[in-house]
């Protein structure tokens, strides 16, 4: 077998010189390409079957080609060697796993193969090809030119504040309420390091702490319109000068830079415990689970939910490589601009809340607190959870925590009565997609039935902004939540955040006819595989996805008509390249109660 392998490669290589003295006597050809991500092919699974293999001690290491936005691109080569570490070997006895969550672009599993003489290969066909080649990237992020090829390119730590400072600074709504240079200045020392409950009254109620910046910020109005104009090299001067008393000995190099910047985001010098986070919002026993993701597990802890995304250790947690802090920097950024939307300054052109609302952020480190183990366990007894039991987490182990709004139960899981709520949660999510698209030329690109949380609520009505003009809408007493931005895309006015999911094909290979699978690969036709691109045509796809959901999967008392209904609205769906089209469908005629010109 081994021979034979050989003798393949002697024939590729004797035809690609035929074929390279062909072109030798011809007019050179110049080429441009778009350089892809080296990719192994995998067999298309879904991400809980295809870790099955791991469960039987196949698995040998992971390539992780997840989460690029801004630079999430360039930082996916970056993390090879650290995730080939944190994969070796980590058989285990599991439950069967979910198909329900997409196949979302994580980490894969292969064999550590020797590839060297196909590189010399590829690099002496490359270093031809790219002299040939002229190409003006439209986005450096998705363009490799040269040797670059080669190179592990890791973002600095500056580039990821300063984005985050662009988009704090355009977002008119938003005011970083303090000098993030300054914060990054504050050398902590040792007399800094609070005691749980010295930092929950920090947090809440000493004036200049930087968690209750952070906390205002996410919270309340702003209290000034200060903005922030540092510029990139301060930030990278700040940043060299901050010095921490904690740090995490799984983290080095970059991920220590980013680590420093995912603390002081959440206005922290240190981790705290996750007893100490839980402590700000109940007593410890009101906890209990609510849901789980592929990365996080969610508790709902008082009124509140905590969302817990173990980051950065060298150990797999549900069979993925754990995110890294700058990911989860990212994330932070992306949930406070979505904040941004729920229009607590008053005179914004677009505004509505139907994105769920980020009320805190906390970096913690250590064991899992057992209020959390025991509610994690009890959800397992009743739900058969396919994630790992996090009492399995070591001393050294981070974590960020989302401290979000309760968003009530996911549209796969909740009840849905009659078809006025039906069209009720279609309204919602399209206004709401319409407000973000105007915004940020926003488009989410993962709206499963996951990912939209519904509640029973009093008000009858809803205030949507939509360009200036107030759109009030019936509720007929649901009220939808829309969360999981991981592969969404958003233009800041300077910046574009993005998702490139080129990088990783195994998310269009899910199984045909499912109408989430199907989606993935609508998407990837309208977009081309310009994932970077504004193309608010794939907001429309996932809604006629949720069309797809409340015809074929959710049941509720309904009459032909309001099938034939759907039927249509679907239909007519494809007439349209944007959710903001979509608002004028007829079939949302009557779920508008009254429409007045604002103030804009
Ligand atoms: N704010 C919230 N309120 C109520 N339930 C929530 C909230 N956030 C998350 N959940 C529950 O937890 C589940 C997982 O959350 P989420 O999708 O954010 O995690 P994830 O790890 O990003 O998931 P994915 O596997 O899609 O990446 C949701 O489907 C929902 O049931």
């Amino acid at each position: 077998m081994a021979s034979r392998t050989v003798d393949l490669w002697a024939e590729v290589v004797s035809e690609e010189e035929e074929h390279q003295r062909s072109i030798e006597d011809s007019e050179p050809a110049i080429v441009y390409r778009r350089q892809k991500a080296h990719s192994i092919p995998q067999k298309a699974l879904p991400r809980r079957q295809s870790n099955s293999s791991s469960r039987d001690g196949t698995r040998k290491s992971i390539l992780p080609v997840k989460r690029v936005s801004w630079n999430r691109f360039l930082s996916t080569r970056g993390r090879t060697s650290i995730a080939a570490n944190a994969c070796v070997d980590q058989p285990k006895q599991g439950k069967p796993r979910r198909n329900a969550k997409p196949p979302l672009p994580r980490g894969k599993c292969i064999e550590p193969p020797n590839y060297d003489k196909e590189r010399a290969y590829f690099q002496e066909v490359d270093d031809f090809e790219l002299l040939e080649e002229s190409p003006s990237p439209k986005k450096p992020s998705t363009w490799t030119m040269g040797t670059q090829v080669h190179e592990v390119v890791v973002p600095h730590l500056s580039s990821v504040l300063r984005k985050w400072l662009i988009s704090k600074k355009l977002s008119r709504t938003y005011a970083f309420p303090g000098s993030l240079s300054k914060i990054l200045e504050t050398p902590v020392s040792s007399s800094t390091v609070k005691t749980p409950k010295e930092e929950y009254l920090g947090v809440r109620l000493t004036k200049d702490s930087t968690q209750q910046k952070l906390t205002s910020s996410l919270n309340e109005k702003p209290s000034s319109s200060m903005l922030i104009e540092e510029t990139c090299e301060d930030i990278g001067v700040a940043v060299s000068k901050l010095s921490l008393t904690s740090r995490p000995s799984s983290l080095d190099g970059h991920a220590w830079d980013s680590f420093s910047a995912l603390l002081t985001a959440c206005g922290q010098s240190i981790p705290s415990t996750l007893t100490d986070m839980l402590s700000s919002y109940c007593d410890g026993e009101n906890i209990s689970k609510v849901g789980e993701g592929t990365y996080g597990e969610a508790f709902k802890v008082g009124n509140k939910v905590c969302k817990i995304v173990p980051f950065g250790g060298d150990s797999l947690v549900n069979d993925e490589v754990q995110k890294k802090s700058e990911e989860l920097l990212e994330e932070v950024v992306l949930s406070c601009t979505l904040n941004h939307l729920r229009g607590l300054e008053g005179d914004v052109s677009n505004a509505c809340t139907s994105f769920i609302q980020t009320i805190d952020l906390r970096v913690c480190q250590g064991c899992y607190d057992c209020n959390l183990i025991t509610a994690w366990e009890d959800w397992d007894v009743k739900n058969n959870s396919e994630n790992d039991n996090p009492k399995e987490f070591s001393s050294d182990q981070c974590y960020v925590v989302f401290v979000q709004q309760h968003g009530g139960r996911d549209l796969e899981s909740f009840v849905l009565l009659n078809f006025d709520e039906a069209r009720s949660l279609l309204v919602q999510v399209t206004l709401a997609l319409a407000v973000a698209e105007a915004a940020y030329e926003f488009e989410h690109r993962d709206l499963h039935w996951g990912n939209v949380l519904l509640t029973r609520k009093e008000p009858a009505s809803l205030q949507f902004t939509l360009e200036g003009k107030k759109l009030l809408i019936k509720t007929f007493g649901l009220v939808i939540s829309i969360i999981d931005f991981t592969l969404s895309r958003m233009n800041t006015g300077e910046d574009i955040l993005f998702l490139d999911l080129s990088s990783d094909p195994e998310i269009f290979e899910g199984p045909k006819g499912d109408k989430q699978a199907d989606t993935y690969r609508k998407m990837r036709d309208v977009t081309d595989e310009c994932w970077e691109g504004s193309f608010p045509k794939t907001n429309v796809l996932w809604l006629q996805y949720l069309v797809d959901i409340l015809l074929l999967k959710k049941s509720f008392e309904r009459i032909s008509k309001d099938e034939r209904g759907l039927r249509s609205l679907k239909k007519r769906l494809n007439t349209y390249g944007s959710a903001k089209q979509c608002v004028h469908d007829p079939f949302f005629s009557d779920l508008f109660i009254k429409e007045s010109t604002s103030s804009s």
